[in-house]
């Protein structure tokens, strides 16, 4: 399914960390698919799957041969080592994503990162680490192609409707709100050069929090957190006599992947940091 075409070039080495939780098992099948990328190494911490295969702990037919272990460095340093620059794919959490990125860069690997919760002062701070190591790096709030039309469709809308609120919606395991998608959305919106949401009563929150997060010119995030969610967006504008609603729904992590194998086959051109899927497509 994720064929790609060879030409005279060694498959790009890719460790992944964050290895055995609900993404990394679906990276681990796509890059399964590949002709193009060789697994080197899976990191996770999870005590429960220390030593496990993770083509096995994956749900693939066949072992891969690779055990999964908690030590990421040695596993960068053997990626560093092989002809072709090696990527780093992470889904792991947002208390340690920005160390994962450091140390990748250090050797020279590539960082693909679908990690959120990156503060806009982190991503600013690696922007200039991975310039000065002239090393390429893709930091993707949302892998999948139809998050990216949304989010195309709402600048557009942006330019008619001057008010406009984020909702979104996902599973109770996730550790960071607003989404990194939301918090994206809302930076694209906001540099479209004008303020949104103008009140035109004086408001007054009864119960703090009731009118979600109020970031850059006026626009307004709400998170949901509900098992049975898996990953859900709205954008909502309004005007005098009409809604305009877009809205984009996952119901299977598979959803990510062909962004994701873009991403790792682009990153290896880079010289310096990436923000969103959208400017490799
Ligand atoms: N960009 C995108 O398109 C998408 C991004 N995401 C993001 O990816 C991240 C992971 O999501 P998801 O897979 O659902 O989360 P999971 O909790 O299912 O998986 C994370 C895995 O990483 C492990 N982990 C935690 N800390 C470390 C560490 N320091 N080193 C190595 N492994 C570690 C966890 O172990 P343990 O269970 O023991 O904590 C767990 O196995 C989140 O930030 C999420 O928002 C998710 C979906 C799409
Ligand atoms: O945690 C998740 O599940 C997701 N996280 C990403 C985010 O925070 O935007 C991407 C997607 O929404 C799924």
């Amino acid at each position: 399914m994720y064929l790609n075409i060879m030409v005279n070039q060694s498959p790009i080495p890719v460790v992944v960390n964050g290895a055995a939780g609900k993404m990394g098992r679906e990276v681990i099948k796509a890059l399964s698919q590949t002709t193009d990328m060789n697994l080197v190494g899976a990191i996770d911490i999870n005590p429960e799957h220390q030593g496990k295969d993770i083509g096995e702990l994956s749900g693939l037919s066949r072992p891969l041969g690779v055990p999964i272990t908690n030590q990421l460095e040695p596993l960068l340093l053997i990626a560093s080592q092989e002809k072709q620059l090696g990527v780093m794919v992470d889904f792991t959490h947002p208390n340690i994503v920005y160390d994962n990125i450091r140390s990748a860069v250090a050797y020279g690997i590539r960082p693909v990162v679908g990690t959120t919760g990156l503060s806009l002062e982190q991503l600013q701070d690696l922007a200039e680490f991975t310039a000065k190591a002239s090393t390429g790096c893709l930091v993707i709030p949302n892998f999948s192609i139809g998050m990216v039309l949304l989010q195309q469709a709402a600048v557009k809308a942006s330019q008619h409707f001057d008010h406009v609120e984020i909702i979104e919606l996902h599973h109770n395991e996730k550790a960071d709100a607003p989404s990194g998608t939301a918090i994206k959305t809302a930076e694209m919106l906001a540099d479209m050069g004008k303020s949104f949401n103008v009140p035109i009563v004086e408001e007054k929150e009864n119960l703090i929090g009731s009118r979600g997060f109020e970031g850059r010119e006026g626009i307004r995030i709400h998170s949901i957190r509900l098992p049975g969610l898996i990953a859900h967006q709205e954008v909502i504008f309004g005007a005098p006599g009409q809604l305009y609603t877009l809205r984009h729904d996952t119901s299977d992590r598979a959803c990510y992947m062909p962004g994701l194998l873009l991403a790792i086959r682009k990153v290896i051109g880079l010289k310096s940091l990436v923000y969103g899927l959208e400017k490799i497509l």
